[in-house]
């Protein structure tokens, strides 16, 4: 099989869960992407383009929940991993605070223009998205933005930049993927990985 997993935070929840499973992977070293691990072939994306690779071809990814309802990728999540637990938050600076209700007419930073743009939507409030890369809590910060919808695990770059988290938009967790074609050629062995995967989640093993 071939797996593509995420290069930054999620690297190493991703190749326990899967040694877990009995998969034994190897990431690549010395600045190679692709390396040949047994019968396995491991590549090394970012984060935002694992969903990309696996509806494009590779049989199995692991990247967050975020990264895919940003994306809208044409991929099987057949289950929710156990770490890259975090939340996606619309934030503001504390002494400007209001409803997300009464946002109309607002700028908001984000590196999730889609997610941020369904959420508002829901809520019948227009407001101007901005789309950043990173270092979102700077927008507000500086005055380029109203408010930011963006990741929180602790909440410590809120506080460190002024900024209260106003309302939840979604919660975030590791998700595995698979490519719509391989789990119909590669069935046995991704049902294998599957179940492989969830039974060392149920034992906590
Ligand atoms: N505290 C956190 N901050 C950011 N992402 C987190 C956090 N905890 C879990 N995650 C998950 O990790 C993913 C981001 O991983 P990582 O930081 O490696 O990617 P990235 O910031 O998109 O990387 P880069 O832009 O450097 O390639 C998020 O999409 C989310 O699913
Ligand atoms: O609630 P916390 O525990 O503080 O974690 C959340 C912060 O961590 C991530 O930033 P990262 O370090 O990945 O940098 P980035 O903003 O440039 O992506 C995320 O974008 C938040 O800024």
């Amino acid at each position: 099989m071939r797996f593509v997993l995420p290069k930054g935070r999620l690297l190493r929840g991703s190749l326990e869960v899967l040694q877990r499973a009995g998969i034994e992977l190897r990431p690549p070293g010395e600045r190679r992407l692709v390396e040949r691990v047994g019968n396995h072939e491991v590549l090394l994306a970012r984060a935002f383009d694992v969903p990309v690779y696996v509806e494009y071809g590779v049989d199995v990814g692991i990247t967050g929940s975020d990264v895919v309802e940003e994306r809208g990728s044409d991929v099987l999540v057949p289950l929710e991993l156990p770490f890259g637990k975090c939340r996606l938050s619309l934030a503001m600076p504390n002494e400007n605070r209001v409803d997300p209700e009464d946002m109309d007419g607002y700028r908001v930073a984000t590196k999730y223009p889609n997610v941020t743009g369904r959420f508002f939507e829901k809520l019948d409030v227009e407001v101007d998205i901005l789309r950043l890369s990173g270092s979102i809590e700077l927008a507000p910060k500086v005055g380029i933005a109203d408010a930011i919808v963006d990741i929180v695990e602790t909440g410590t770059t809120l506080r460190a930049n002024g900024l209260v988290e106003v309302a939840r938009v979604m919660d975030v967790s590791a998700l595995l993927l698979v490519n719509r074609i391989a789990q119909k050629t590669k069935f046995e062995e991704i049902n294998g990985l599957v179940l492989g995967i969830k039974e060392a989640i149920e034992n906590g093993s």
